[in-house]
């Protein structure tokens, strides 16, 4: 997709308020016509010139009048760039959004988060600014027109040296696109840097003073604002640069046209409105020639902008970008609608052949993992560290996209396991609980209904109840960001009742060892297996978790080293004997 289509596209968006935008736009840039002949016509008046036809006061009132009438297009034109705007920034946004949440859910952007901000941020608004701008381009160029028109009558010859300068401006920013992109990824590069470096520092504040590291992760910090403020300079000096040679070359023009003014008056030529036109229409016609190099700028900024956005959609075509979907800019939101459980949703057994992913970074991952799950049963998958358990839950999941392998759910292929595993058929409890800056209650529900008995029961499969017991409001404790106020046992159990309070068919957690207690996650088992309710998949090489196994699977190096009930693998397997008896801690 060009920048061009890219424009168009979003024009075609909303064609009728670009329209209406345009047509507000063009009578704005084209208010400057009549007071340009009125002050023609009072400066002809107060000559006695033979051109004078308007009494004195009836111009002034006149010129007053449209003042007046400018002034009310110009609030109105803002109303309808504004709206304009914030329609076709949502859509670019919307439809970022939408595709990042349709990924996989561990390779959802492939850049940093400071990174993606921006895009969603100023690479949303450059391209705003050129699609608005397009709308000045036009209504400067009708006004260049009928202002040309009327001068040509008047003056050929002085005329073109109003114009002379716009074939200059627009040749030297042509000639100096290829730089101004360089300089504008560099410096929204570093400024991704600079956002990155903030959210990481804030995020390890702890890990920080643990090791000390204050002074080298500020010095850290300082280069790379240096490397920010480097660049930005660049990028904006450049951008300087290139506004004052385009208004210089103006001021240029416009001493040869006072020049030769001077000289055609003196030759009786041109009276003194004829004058005043000139010079009125002057800076109307410095600005347009401005305004028009401005708006290349822009144009071809938005090629950069267009880029990143379309890196953001990894391999999503970039038409995603301009997809028109509804806003809902009005009335109530839509609720996000979580599908009740049907027969449909039923898991009588899921099953996985040949199930392989490879990190392209590593070139390590899982590779040829068979494993089946009938109903209600409890299946641990036990590993060293490293041996890839993480790493098959989440393709498992559709979180990384599967290299090959079949996923079938009841003996049905399952196409897409990033949309196909979700509520009600599926929940996960991940090793690293996410948590937001909300009540607890909120945090669990996580737009589940709110339904008081679900919450309850599950809380307590999540053994959170003592928890919420001793905390200040209950469940309406606020958390604090990413849950920082809960112990890490307490965020990992919130993130469990979370899965609970989805009633899924099929559940997928992974180690909660990693924050609980033995005694607290052997009693999470316990109650879990007293309802029997679910088809469990438990990432796991606590012995609370084994010892409830019906089947256990030992990943080793990314591969099934060995499979059966913990009584058969402690006979048969060595990898499971020494993982029993803590040797690989
Ligand atoms: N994001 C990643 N990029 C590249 N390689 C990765 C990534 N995550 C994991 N790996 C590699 O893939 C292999 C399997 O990792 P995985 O996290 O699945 O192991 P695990 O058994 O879950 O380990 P743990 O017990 O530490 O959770 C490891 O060798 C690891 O180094």
């Amino acid at each position: 997709m060009t920048t061009f289509q890219l424009i168009w596209k979003l024009v075609r968006y909303r064609p009728l308020w670009y329209t209406v935008n345009a047509l507000m736009w063009t009578l704005i840039y084209l208010a400057p016509i009549a007071p340009g002949l009125l002050t023609k016509a009072f400066f002809d008046a107060l000559t006695d010139s033979a051109a004078a036809k308007l009494g004195l006061w009836a111009i002034i009132a006149l010129l007053l009048a449209a003042a007046g009438g400018r002034a009310v297009l110009i609030v109105l034109g803002f109303m309808t760039d504004v709206n304009f705007r914030m329609r076709m920034g949502g859509l670019l946004r919307r439809n970022m959004l939408r595709h990042i949440l349709k990924e996989p859910g561990a390779k959802a952007i492939p850049v940093s988060p400071g990174e993606a901000i921006s895009n969603f941020r100023d690479d949303v608004e450059q391209t705003e600014e050129a699609v608005s701008w397009s709308v000045d381009a036009l209504g400067m160029t009708v006004f260049a027109i009928v202002s040309f028109a009327i001068l040509v009558r008047i003056d050929a010859q002085l005329t073109l040296f109003v114009f002379v300068p716009l074939v200059l401006v627009v040749t030297a920013a042509q000639l100096s696109t290829a730089r101004l992109q360089k300089y504008r990824a560099a410096s929204r590069e570093a400024t991704g840097q600079v956002t990155e470096a903030i959210s990481e520092m804030f995020g390890a504040v702890q890990a920080i003073q643990v090791a000390g590291a204050e002074e080298r992760v500020i010095g850290r910090f300082r280069k790379l604002n240096e490397q920010r403020r480097s660049a930005m300079l660049k990028d904006k000096l450049f951008n300087q640069t290139l506004d004052s040679i385009f208004s210089n070359t103006v001021n240029l023009g416009t001493g040869l046209i006072l020049l030769l003014g001077a000289q055609s008056m003196r030759s009786g030529s041109l009276t003194v409105g004829d004058f005043a036109l000139f010079v009125y229409y002057l800076t109307f016609v410095t600005q347009f020639i401005q305004n028009f190099g401005k708006f290349l700028t822009y144009f071809k900024q938005t090629e950069v902008a267009k880029q990143r956005m379309e890196q953001l959609l990894q391999n999503g075509s970039p038409q995603l970008l301009v997809e028109p979907h509804p806003l809902y800019l009005r009335g109530p939101l839509q609720e996000p609608v979580i599908p009740a459980k049907t027969a449909a949703d039923r898991l009588d057994v899921l099953e996985v052949k040949a199930l392989s992913y490879r990190y392209p970074e590593t070139g390590r991952g899982i590779e040829d993992i068979d494993l089946r799950l009938p109903r209600h049963s409890f299946t641990v998958v036990t590993g060293r560290i490293g041996s890839g358990k993480t790493t098959l839950a989440r393709v498992l999941l559709g979180l990384l996209p599967k290299d090959s392998g079949d996923i079938r759910w009841n003996g049905q292929p399952v196409g897409d396991p990033g949309s196909f595993f979700v509520p009600p058929r599926s929940a996960y409890t991940p090793q690293v609980p996410r948590l937001y800056s909300d009540t607890l209650k909120r945090n669990i529900l996580l737009g589940a209904a709110d339904n008081p008995e679900a919450l309850d029961n599950a809380i307590r499969a999540a053994v959170l109840e003592p928890d919420i017991a001793g905390l200040p409001a209950g469940l309406d404790t606020l958390i604090g960001p990413r849950g920082v106020k809960l112990s890490g046992g307490q965020a990992q159990r919130t993130a469990a009742a979370r899965m609970f309070a989805r009633d899924a068919e099929l559940l997928v957690f992974d180690d909660l060892s990693s924050a609980l207690d033995v005694e607290t996650e052997r009693k999470l088992w316990e109650r879990l297996f007293e309802r029997r309710s679910a088809t469990c998949l438990v990432v796991s090489h606590r012995k609370a978790a084994l010892a409830y196994a019906d089947r256990i699977l030992v990943l080793k190096d990314g591969r099934v080293e060995a499979s059966g009930t913990l009584e058969q693998l402690l006979r048969e397997s060595e990898e499971m004997r020494r993982l029993w008896n803590r040797e690989l801690e």
